[in-house]
């Protein structure tokens, strides 16, 4: 996509011995916030952000460690001014840490552990995520939100919630970060097809979780590499599932860490260069979506167009083949109960 080959250029722009220089136009820069900073995801996203270029000021919030996750990462020799906050620290708490912030990104949860799904980490990221939300709402209420915490399905409603409550809310700038999504389809997609993923591109639609993410394959110039049958199923199967094989794979210690860093670099990379007037940038992304409120489905992830304001144009899903229209199928009915959870919890928990 685009927005990776764009990371790959920024991050050999700023390579270490050679930092970029900038230019003073107030579209290059941006200041952004991690809330979450030190986590599995939180450490490598900080350090892919001070990497990029786009970001001139990197704010580092935890409940723990982040002043010293700032230190650490504050001495690679690129632009942005990276400090730390915690809850009581002497550089001031979370408000702080927000003060002025263009994108907050918020990894901050508790992640899974082999048996579980992202529904059961609902009771605890729920009351993080709002918390952490109402804050933002007050102190920055025109930041873009990117929501990585789980459930994404649910969470994100949630801090539509919480800045509605507050009057500030505006559906063009909340996003959930399905991005990695999009990256896992496009590596396994690529390694059966023999291409090389960069070019490989598969839109990933709905939500983010077991049968709401429905790839696109039949959109991807390599999908015919699959097209139906038992391969096509076993595709559909590990991008959908992706996180169970990692989550796995680590064997009681997390979920995926790094890849899910790399994956909200570029599309924060992405927003930040649609923020600065780039045309043409296009990331799936959970969003207030119109394209199936009609059956209750009040958020949805379809191909974005990202603008100066955040969401620009949101895309329909396209053409599908008939496998897509069952996977939409499965889709629609759980999504709208993920949301409606989150809706009704935030109801019940101001
Ligand atoms: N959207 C996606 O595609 C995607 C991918 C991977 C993981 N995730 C989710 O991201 C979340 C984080 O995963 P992780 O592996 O980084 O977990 P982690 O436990 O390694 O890190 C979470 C961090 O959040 C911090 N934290 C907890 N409560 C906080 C609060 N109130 N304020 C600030 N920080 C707080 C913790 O101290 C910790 O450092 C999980 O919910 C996980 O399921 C989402
Ligand atoms: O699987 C998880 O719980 C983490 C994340 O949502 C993922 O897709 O890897």
């Amino acid at each position: 996509m685009l927005a990776r080959s764009a990371l790959r250029s920024s991050l050999r722009a700023a390579a270490p011995s050679a930092p970029r220089m900038f230019s003073s136009s107030a579209a290059d820069r941006h200041a952004v916030a991690v809330l979450g900073a030190s986590g599995g995801i939180g450490q490598p996203l900080s350090l892919l952000l001070k990497n990029d270029p786009l970001v001139t000021s990197l704010r580092l919030f935890d409940v723990r460690l982040a002043p010293g996750v700032a230190a650490d990462i504050g001495h690679v020799n690129t632009p942005a001014v990276t400090t730390g906050y915690s809850p009581d620290g002497p550089e001031g708490g979370l408000k702080k840490a927000l003060e002025g912030a263009e994108l907050v990104v918020i990894p901050a949860g508790v992640p899974r552990k082999p048996g579980m799904t992202r529904d059961d980490l609902f009771n605890t990221n729920a009351s993080i995520v709002r918390d952490l939300a109402k804050t933002a709402a007050e102190v920055c209420p025109k930041a873009h939100i990117l929501v990585i915490s789980n459930p994404v399905n649910s969470t994100v409603p949630i801090v539509a919630e919480v800045f509605k409550k507050a009057g500030v809310y505006d559906p063009k700038r909340l996003f959930g970060v399905t991005t990695l999504d999009v990256t896992r389809a496009s590596t396994f997609l690529s390694g059966i097809a023999g291409a090389k993923p960069s070019e490989t591109i598969v839109p990933c639609v709905g939500g983010h979780s077991g049968p709401t993410i429905v790839p696109l394959l039949s959109q991807a110039a390599q999908g015919s590499a699959v097209k139906a049958g038992e391969a096509y199923e076993k595709l559909v199967h590990r991008i959908q599932y992706g996180g169970d094989e990692v989550v796995k794979a680590k064997d009681g210690a997390g979920s995926a860490t790094l890849s899910m860093a790399y994956a909200a670099a570029v599309f924060s990379n992405s927003l930040m260069r649609a923020i600065g007037g780039e045309s043409n940038v296009v990331e799936c992304t959970y969003v207030d979506s119109p394209l199936y409120k009609d059956q209750g489905v009040d958020f949805f992830s379809s191909k974005v167009t990202l603008s100066g304001e955040g969401v620009g144009e949101i895309h329909p899903v396209g053409k599908l083949s008939a496998e897509e229209e069952k996977l939409m199928e499965a889709c629609l009915p759980e999504l709208k109960k993920n949301i409606q959870k989150g809706v009704q919890w935030y109801g019940e928990n101001p």
